[in-house]
């Protein structure tokens, strides 16, 4: 049976962070995950969590200057880079947060490819003895059009060419199905390199109850393959995140 985690960037993103912990645990959901959470007390979001009983799984290095979108395939940004690295890892420890998404920003080319390799391995390494995963994700082209990492065929090759055993795929439903499709044999093939699984409807980015993807079959499928970390619930609920959680019912 499917369990799911609240991204709270999307999912009551009204609301400080410790209370929009506590209307996760409320509505249901097994965990909850972030994208920059930075301006909170990590000390009032970690007492959230163990008052909720809900682990979090993850949140994303800082983008950068208004515009950017990461920093870790930027050449000639490394110092800035690894200083956000250290930053969400330093929160991340401080919250019990068990993954950090590095942030590739908009590159293309050799000299790109080489600078985000060089700062995976850095993260790798200052998060290996904290025992947290580094993810990478491919945003797709509509949305981010220029990012760097495009899809999980480029991802994979990064993972297995730096062969770090706390190196995983951010498998995103939604930008994987638009860039490449055919998510249910890739999410098999990919399923040893796959730290962390997202989704949403494709193509408006609402709750997984409509759009070309029908996530009965989806979850069913991953459920199969013996997967059975939470999913990440990173949908734009686009007003009060309550009245569209009728997904968790029927998807279950
Ligand atoms: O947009 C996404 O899908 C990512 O997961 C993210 O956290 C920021 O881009
Ligand atoms: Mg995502």
């Amino acid at each position: 049976m499917p369990r799911f985690s609240a991204n709270l960037g999307f999912l009551w993103a009204e609301l400080p962070l410790p209370q929009a912990i506590r209307a996760a645990a409320k509505a249901g959901f097994d965990a909850v995950e972030c994208h920059w959470p930075f301006d909170h007390d990590p000390g009032a979001v970690r007492a959230a969590l163990t008052e909720a009983g809900l682990p979090m799984l993850g949140l994303n290095t800082l983008r950068g200057k208004p515009g950017e979108n990461g920093l870790s395939a930027l050449p000639g940004r490394e110092a800035e880079a690894r200083a956000e690295i250290d930053r969400a890892l330093d929160y991340a420890a401080a919250t019990g947060c068990g993954a950090v998404h590095v942030m590739a920003g908009f590159a293309q080319g050799a000299d790109a490819a080489s600078t985000f390799n060089d700062n995976l391995r850095y993260a790798c390494e200052r998060a290996a003895d904290r025992r947290i995963v580094i993810l990478i994700e491919p945003l797709n082209h509509h949305d981010a059009p220029g990012y760097f990492l495009r899809d999980a065929t480029q991802a994979a090759g990064i993972i297995a060419a730096l062969d770090r055993p706390n190196l995983r795929l951010m498998f995103d439903c939604y930008h994987l199905q638009i860039m490449q499709g055919d998510l249910t044999r890739r999410l098999r093939d990919l399923l040893p390199i796959i730290g962390h699984i997202q989704f949403a409807a494709v193509p408006d980015r609402g709750a997984p109850d409509h759009g070309e993807l029908d996530y009965r079959h989806i979850f069913a499928a991953i459920d199969a393959m013996g997967w059975d970390r939470p999913l990440g619930a990173e949908y734009k609920p686009g007003g009060a995140t309550e009245p569209t959680l009728g997904w968790m019912k029927t998807l279950r």
